[in-house]
């Protein structure tokens, strides 16, 4: 294999990487919803954003470690956001990973829909000494939802966070047009032997993957879902996806042990405004009573320094993490 050019920035790892992937992954990992305003605005909102930087501020020793959750620090301000279906990127999937989360001390959030079990993340995590978060569907059947915390559990993972942007897929063209179904080698690895465990094929002018969707994910998702999951669990609960102020209260005072401000990378509801747009609003209604982080869109080092410095945690990176799969 021909070694990759120089690659230095994450646009280069994305064209670098499009060679390595055939059309219909492509397609799913990039695509946005509907007219993808809101994928373009996550990007182009943070170059609105300009830096006045301090001088005479001596940078001979530089600290970035922050604290992610009380008591649990990491060394930089930049975690793995939960993404469906690795494998299509490379043939280790979570895998590789978890190895890259455990090289760069990084937290990795593993997405319910893992083309690899948690066991198996979860033991690959304790032999490279990797931190592992857990993110959740609700499904209409809540014994499989149940079931999938307390494996997440044993498998070791030290949060759970839940995604509260998806009660109904949005609506991604590209994967319309390709009727966009996992590849038959691969599966749900969460739900082996279920009903679960399979997408049906694309057809009738919708990608397997909304007819999987709509089958079995609870569109009914409110906030006595969350609580009901706070009855299944001790681990400290998180939710991904909240966008405004007033949301943040509710999230707040229904005790959740943090928030990340997401709107899904521009995949769920287009015409959004972008995650950088919405963190100072959400942060003002939280005021540093819990972590509140944010993703979307980030691109370089610069946008991490603009999240943080209007108070953000941290950012969790979603697509950058699988152009990286697929260039390794
Ligand atoms: C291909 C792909 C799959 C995703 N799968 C999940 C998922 O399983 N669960 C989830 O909560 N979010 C999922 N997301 C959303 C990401 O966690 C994250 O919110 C988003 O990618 C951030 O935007 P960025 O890609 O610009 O960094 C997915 C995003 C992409 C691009
Ligand atoms: C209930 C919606 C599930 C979407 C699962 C994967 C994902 O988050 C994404 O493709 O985006």
């Amino acid at each position: 294999m021909t070694p990759p050019p120089t690659l230095l920035t994450l646009e280069d790892y994305r064209k670098y990487s499009e060679r390595n992937l055939v059309k219909l992954a492509r397609d799913y990992y990039e695509s946005g919803a509907e007219q993808e305003e809101t994928l373009r605005r996550n990007v182009s909102a943070f170059d609105r954003l300009l830096i006045r930087p301090r001088c005479l501020r001596s940078v001979a020793k530089i600290d970035t470690s922050v604290e992610w959750l009380p008591g649990k620090k990491v060394p930089f301000p930049v975690g793995i956001a939960p993404t469906a279906f690795q494998k299509m990127a490379t043939k280790d999937g979570e895998l590789s990973t978890v190895r890259g989360a455990a090289a760069s001390k990084s937290i990795m959030i593993c997405s319910s829909w893992s083309t690899t079990s948690i066991e198996d993340i979860g033991k690959e995590a304790k032999i490279v000494g990797a931190v592992l978060w857990f993110q959740l569907y609700v499904y209409k059947d809540r014994k499989v939802t149940e079931e999938l915390i307390h494996r997440a559990e044993r498998a070791g993972v030290e949060a759970l966070v839940l995604t509260v942007d998806t009660p109904v897929l949005g609506r991604r063209m590209k994967d319309t047009y390709n009727k966009f179904s996992l590849p038959s080698h691969l599966k749900f690895a969460n739900f082996e032997g279920n009903t679960q465990e399979k997408m049906p094929e694309g057809g009738k002018g919708e990608s397997g993957f909304m007819q999987y969707v709509s089958s079995q994910i609870d569109p009914s998702l409110d906030w006595n879902t969350l609580q009901w999951i706070r009855t299944k669990t001790k681990l400290p609960v998180i939710v991904k996806g909240v966008m405004r102020g007033d949301d943040a209260l509710l999230a707040l005072s229904n005790g959740v042990d943090g928030i990340i401000v997401s709107n899904h990378g521009g995949r769920q509801m287009d015409s959004c405004i972008a995650t950088i747009e919405a963190l100072p609003d959400v942060l003002r209604a939280v005021d540093k009573r819990i972590p509140v982080w944010m993703d979307g869109g980030v691109r370089n080092g610069r946008d991490i320094l603009k999240a943080v410095a209007l108070g953000a945690r941290g950012v969790f990176v979603g697509r950058p993490v699988l152009w990286g799969l697929a260039t390794a």
